[in-house]
């Protein structure tokens, strides 16, 4: 069974992360897991705290001489700006006279952040108790775990890819091959394939930051050559479309899946929306795709297509009402250091949600304790779904 914890604060001295579950003998260094972490990084619209950051992976357990070893891999980020942090940030216990008059004692909670709910949750009064975890930057330790995944969905032939399709209301409409989604989607800082939509949309970016104001988007995620039959029907959780549902949302500022044809298919009629079946003699496939490689809970050997929708960032620069939960008299929200639109980031974070949700479903599947076991139950597999 494939599974994995996170730790860390957002200023803390680093992000941990535990994976249990993958197999022996795939080939795995810190530099191809720090290449995804690096494109999450990017993106235009982030705030100064990811000019700060160099994120990059040490594995600290798991891996030797390359290969993993089927022990648990402990992966381990650093956090540059821990060092801005040392007393804020602190471990050691402080006199609670210092610990109120410490500089920064967060009261005013954001509105469509954590802080107000968790602090009530968890009884913080610094609502930096609440947002040092509640913070997206824990998302970095999730791309790692996906990134490892990718590695190995690689070795199956599986590829997930990922790109932009709106930003503040700037949509890019057009339908795009796989090949173009892949030329564009790593070079370009909003993650858009076309062009002339990337300026609107970094224009809107820079007219949201200039209002003191934030923007989300839409971004779509494509799982390419994965074979039929992963996922069932025959129960709830083991449903795969629901399962990468539930691993999107959990995204920070993520609202919203759909797969395919999305929430469009509510207003098309059955005959427009089913994708016919057919026989190619390479096997079954279909003459469309308007379901998003999803039939009953599983893969039905077409791409896998899912679209997200980013709420925009609640931390804005001119800040909404709120309460100061001392006083209790209405004040403006805190402004805490931020981005004013991560969706050309969060793009990445979905990628790799997609690919820990595919791999887990495949070690489920297939059971094995080693790469090689792994790679010929597939390729039996994949045999026998092509006879059908
Ligand atoms: C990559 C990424 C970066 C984010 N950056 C910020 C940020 O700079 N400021 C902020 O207030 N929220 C940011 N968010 C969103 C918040 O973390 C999120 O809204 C918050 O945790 C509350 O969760 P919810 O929106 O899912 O309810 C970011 C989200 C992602 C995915
Ligand atoms: C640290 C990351 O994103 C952070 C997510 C975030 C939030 O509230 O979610 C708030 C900001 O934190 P800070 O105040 O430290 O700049 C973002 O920078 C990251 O993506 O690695």
């Amino acid at each position: 069974m494939l599974r994995f914890l996170t730790a860390g604060e957002s200023h803390g001295p680093q992000l941990t992360v535990i994976i249990e579950g993958i197999p022996a003998n795939l080939y795995l260094t810190g530099e191809a897991i720090s290449k995804e972490l690096f494109k999450r990084q990017g993106g235009y619209g982030r705030g100064r705290r990811m000019q700060i950051e160099k994120d990059t992976v040490e594995i600290m357990s798991g891996v030797r001489h390359g290969y993993t070893l089927g022990s648990p891999v402990t992966l381990v980020v650093t956090n540059d700006d821990h060092k801005h942090w040392l007393n804020i940030m602190g471990v050691a216990p402080i006199e609670e006279s210092a610990q109120a008059n410490m500089k920064r004692v967060i009261t005013k909670p954001r509105p469509g952040h954590a802080d107000l709910v968790g602090g009530m949750k968890y009884n913080h009064r610094d609502l930096r108790n609440v947002l040092e975890r509640s913070s997206a930057r824990e998302t970095a330790a999730r791309v790692a775990v996906g990134a490892v995944c990718r590695i190995l969905l690689d070795q199956l032939d599986i590829e997930v890819i990922s790109r932009v399709k709106s930003i503040g209301g700037v949509k890019d409409k057009g339908v795009y091959t796989i090949d173009e989604i892949k030329a564009k989607n790593d070079s370009n800082d909003v993650r858009v394939v076309d062009d002339a939509v990337a300026q609107q949309m970094r224009d809107c970016i820079d007219e949201a930051k200039k209002a003191g104001d934030s923007i989300g988007g839409e971004v779509e995620v494509t799982a390419l050559n994965v074979p039929a039959g992963l996922g069932s029907y025959v129960h709830y959780d083991r449903k795969l479309d629901g399962r990468i549902a539930q691993s999107v949302v959990s995204i920070n500022a993520f609202k919203g899946v759909s797969f395919g044809a999305g929430f469009n298919m509510a207003d098309m009629p059955g005959s427009e929306v089913q994708d016919p079946i057919a026989y190619n003699g390479e096997g079954y496939t279909r003459l469309s795709n308007h379901l998003g490689g999803f039939e009953g809970g599983m893969t039905n050997g077409m791409p896998i297509v899912v679209n997200a929708v980013m709420k925009p960032i609640p931390t804005l620069y001119k800040p909404l009402q709120s309460v100061d939960i001392e006083t209790k008299a209405v004040y403006q929200a805190s402004i805490e250091r931020s981005d004013s639109c991560a969706v050309p980031a969060a793009s990445i974070v979905c990628e790799h949600a997609v690919a820990f949700e595919l791999t887990r479903v495949i070690l489920e599947e297939f059971q094995s304790n080693y790469m090689e076991q792994l790679i010929e139950q597939m390729t039996v597999y994949r045999a026998r779904v092509k006879a059908f």
